[in-house]
C-alpha cells in the first residue's frame, strides 16, 4: 500500500512483466494502475513504445505522477477514469494489464479483446477467488487458452537477532493471448 492505494509487490511485477513479453515498440494499457508502478516498470521496457495508466481514484493519479517525474519519463501517459469507458480513445494496445476491475471486469475484458492486437497478450492479476474465477471464464471463453499461475511470496524480515518469513497475499496471475490469424 501507498497511503490508501494498493500497490502490486515487486516479486508480483516481475512475473506479472515476464508473462507480458514487452518489446521496446509495444503500446500497454496498464488498466487499474494504482501507484503506476507496473506502468513505470513497463515504460522503462518499451522505450519506443507507449504506456498508458488508466485510473480512477485521484489518490492513484497523484501517485503516478509523482512516479512518472521520479523515474523521467515521457511514455507514459494517465488516463484518468473509470475502464471500460476510459478506454475508449486509447489507440490499440499490444499489451494489456488489467490490476482493478472495480466491478467492470466483464466490460473490461469485453473491451479489451475487441481492442488489443493480433498477438497481443493480457495480463489480469486478481486477489480475491471469485475474480480469478470469473477473469477464467472470460479469458477462456475469447482466447481459448490461459495461463494461469498463483504466486506466494514471503519476505524475510528481521525479528531481534533472528529472521522471519512474513507471508504476503497470494496473488493469481492469468494471462492469455490473442491468436495472430483473427
Ligand atoms: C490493486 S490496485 C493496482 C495496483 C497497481 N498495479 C500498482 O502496482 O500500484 C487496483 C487499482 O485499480 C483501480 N480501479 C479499480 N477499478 C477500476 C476501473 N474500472 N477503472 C479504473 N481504475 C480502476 C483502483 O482505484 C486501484 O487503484
Amino acid at each position: 500500500m501507498r497511503g490508501n492505494v494498493p500497490m502490486t509487490k515487486e516479486e508480483v511485477r516481475v512475473i506479472t512483466l515476464a508473462k507480458a513479453r514487452l518489446a521496446p515498440n509495444h503500446v500497454v494499457w496498464d488498466i487499474g494502475a494504482g501507484t503506476g508502478s507496473l506502468s513505470v516498470e513497463a515504460a522503462l521496457q518499451a522505450t519506443g513504445g507507449f504506456v498508458y495508466a488508466v485510473e480512477r481514484s485521484p489518490a492513484g493519479i497523484h501517485l503516478i505522477q509523482s512516479n512518472m517525474k521520479a523515474f523521467g519519463l515521457d511514455n507514459l501517459k494517465i488516463i484518468e477514469g473509470v475502464a471500460p469507458e476510459a478506454l475508449d480513445e486509447l489507440p490499440d494496445p499490444d499489451r494489456v494489464f488489467v490490476g482493478g476491475s472495480g466491478g467492470h471486469l466483464t466490460g473490461i475484458l469485453e473491451s479489451v479483446y475487441q481492442r488489443l492486437l493480433p498477438g497481443g497478450r493480457i495480463i489480469v492479476n486478481t486477489i480475491t477467488l471469485e475474480t480469478a474465477a470469473h477473469a477464467l471464464e472470460l479469458l477462456q471463453q475469447f482466447y481459448g487458452d490461459v495461463d494461469a499461475v498463483q504466486i506466494s511470496v514471503a519476505r524475510v524480515v528481521k525479528a531481534g537477532a533472528s529472521h522471519l518469513l512474513k507471508g504476503m497475499n497470494p496473488v493469481t496471475v492469468l494471462s492469455a493471448e490473442k491468436r495472430a490469424n483473427y
